[in-house]
């Protein structure tokens, strides 16, 4: 009897063991599996997503080839770190933009009602001469007699007396702007203009969001146009990250002397984080970006950087390099956007022809963008979008391996810095999303009230 307790005993003893044993091995497991399986994804989603509601961005991102949290992994552990540094280098800080404007939509708009709303339309004879040349530097804001009159909103044209050689100039059937040089043309350091609030808004603005949502597929049932209704996630997508920067970077307090710039959450969650699918499209548009950016590796490899610095020269070869060829993103999201489903069927080539004319008409609403620092940002992150259409559907479009891709310095600029914001705005939207969202789900507070202060 009590050797049968005992035996009983040793076998509850043995089982219990066994059971902790288990428990250890389980847990040692989950710690060491590859943060790809869905155990570490959920692992990771619920140590980074307090929100539950964040959950909502989970799995393939829609119409792309990488999940989310793919995405959200290699922006912050390979693409934003290599990016903040490679924009910081000559050869991607400088870039030549028409600054003033020719709207080619509503040339009775009242663009300039103001005289300190634009550059656009001012007699020709009040723009100073350096104005126009392609290196003319060191324009003071407070000569500028048509400038805004927010200084913010005033593009500071100061650049490096380097300038850098010329490369091909190869027509992009995607955008309106005519790249070759002429006298229209500034260069200007990207960053000393960084993309932030510059306090311009009212129908002008809303008329041109208008016009360039217009230009897609509000017009189409979504199963009959699917490569338009790309073209529409495109655009929300830069909304959004244009939205997300106009928050990160806000002019809070506009009347005291001393320029309070700070975060405002409210003002991100209001015009991005509410509306899922604006999320989503930035998701969208950083993809297709990262998707031109690393079919056009071969081409980025091999181009020439050369700005006149030969260690910064070398340093940005050598980063975008080590971007295109990162192994954890590659085995990540090899193919981050499939463009080769486009396109197809009979229909196809009348479709990217009417596409490219929306496109063209997009691009040529920059021009009527009323506030020279957003206009630079909208011509730099459009042409950047036209040369990842370039790059993913090439120069015909149909049969894309034919043809060598050929880029312009300025098409390169373009693309590595839209990339660059939108990996920003994805890394903010990750980091800051399931918190401001908490915060703003519940209460509707003033931009004040929920902002995060610094002084300029
Ligand atoms: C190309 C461009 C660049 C700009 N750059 C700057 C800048 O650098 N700094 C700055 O301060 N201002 C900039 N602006 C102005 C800024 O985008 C806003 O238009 C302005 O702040 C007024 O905002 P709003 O609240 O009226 O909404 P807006 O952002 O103007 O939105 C207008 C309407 O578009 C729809 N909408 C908004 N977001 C999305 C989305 N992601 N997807 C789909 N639909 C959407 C909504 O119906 C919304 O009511 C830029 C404007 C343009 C056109």
């Amino acid at each position: 009897m009590v050797k049968s307790e005992d035996g009983k005993k040793t076998r509850v003893n043995q089982w219990y063991l066994i059971f902790i044993g288990a428990a250890v091995a389980l847990m040692l497991a989950i710690s060491f599996v590859p943060r790809n399986s869905p155990g570490a994804m959920i692992d990771r989603i619920k140590s980074c997503f307090c929100s539950q509601e964040w959950l909502k961005y989970h799995g393939l991102v829609e119409d792309c080839c990488c999940e989310y949290e793919t995405v959200d992994r290699i922006n912050v552990e390979v693409l934003y770190p290599l990016l903040q540094q490679i924009v910081k280098y000559p050869f991607f800080r400088y870039f030549k933009v028409k600054l003033w404007c020719d709207c080619p939509f509503w040339p009775d708009d009242g663009l300039c009602h103001l005289r300190d709303c634009s550059v656009c339309e001012c007699p020709e004879n009040e723009f100073p001469e350096s104005f126009r040349k392609a290196s003319g530097t060191g324009l003071m804001p407070d000569k500028l007699v048509c400038q805004e009159e927010k200084p913010e909103a005033a593009v500071d044209r100061t650049v490096d007396a380097k300038a850098f050689k010329g490369w091909m100039e190869v027509d992009n059937p995607w955008t309106n702007d005519d790249e070759t040089d002429n006298a229209e043309m500034t260069y200007v350091d990207l960053q000393l203009n960084p993309e932030r609030y510059t306090g311009y808004s009212g129908p002008s603005v809303r008329r041109i969001w208008d016009a360039t949502y217009l230009e897609n597929c509000y017009n189409y049932p979504s199963e009959e146009c699917q490569e338009k209704r790309i073209l529409y996630k495109l655009i929300s997508g830069l909304h959004s990250s244009i939205s997300i920067h106009i928050a990160a970077d806000y002019l809070l307090d506009e009347k005291t002397n001393t320029l309070q710039w700070g975060q405002n959450l409210s003002l991100m969650y209001d015009r991005v984080l509410k509306h899922p699918d604006r999320v989503r499209n930035l998701y969208f548009t950083f993809l297709f970006a990262l998707r031109s950016v690393l079919k056009a590796k071969e081409y980025l490899e091999q181009a020439d950087y050369d700005t006149g610095n030969p260690l910064d020269d070398m340093n940005t070869q050598l980063s975008l390099k080590k971007l295109l060829n990162d192994n954890q993103l590659l085995s990540a999201c090899p193919k981050p956007f499939d463009e080769a489903k486009l396109w197809k069927g009979q229909s196809g080539p009348e479709l990217m022809r009417q596409t490219q004319k929306q496109f063209r008409n997009i691009s040529a609403l920059m021009d009527c963008i009323g506030c020279e620092k957003c206009r630079l940002w909208g011509k730099l992150q459009v042409l950047g979008l036209g040369t990842a259409l370039k790059i993913l559907f090439s120069v015909n479009g149909n049969n894309p391996s034919a043809q060598r891709v050929q880029l312009q310095r300025n098409e390169v600029i373009a693309s590595i810095n839209l990339l660059n914001r939108l990996s920003e705005s994805v890394k903010l939207v990750h980091e800051m999303g399931p918190s401001v969202e908490q915060m703003f789900g519940k209460i509707i507070g003033g931009p004040s009230d929920q902002s995060n202060h610094r002084s300029s």
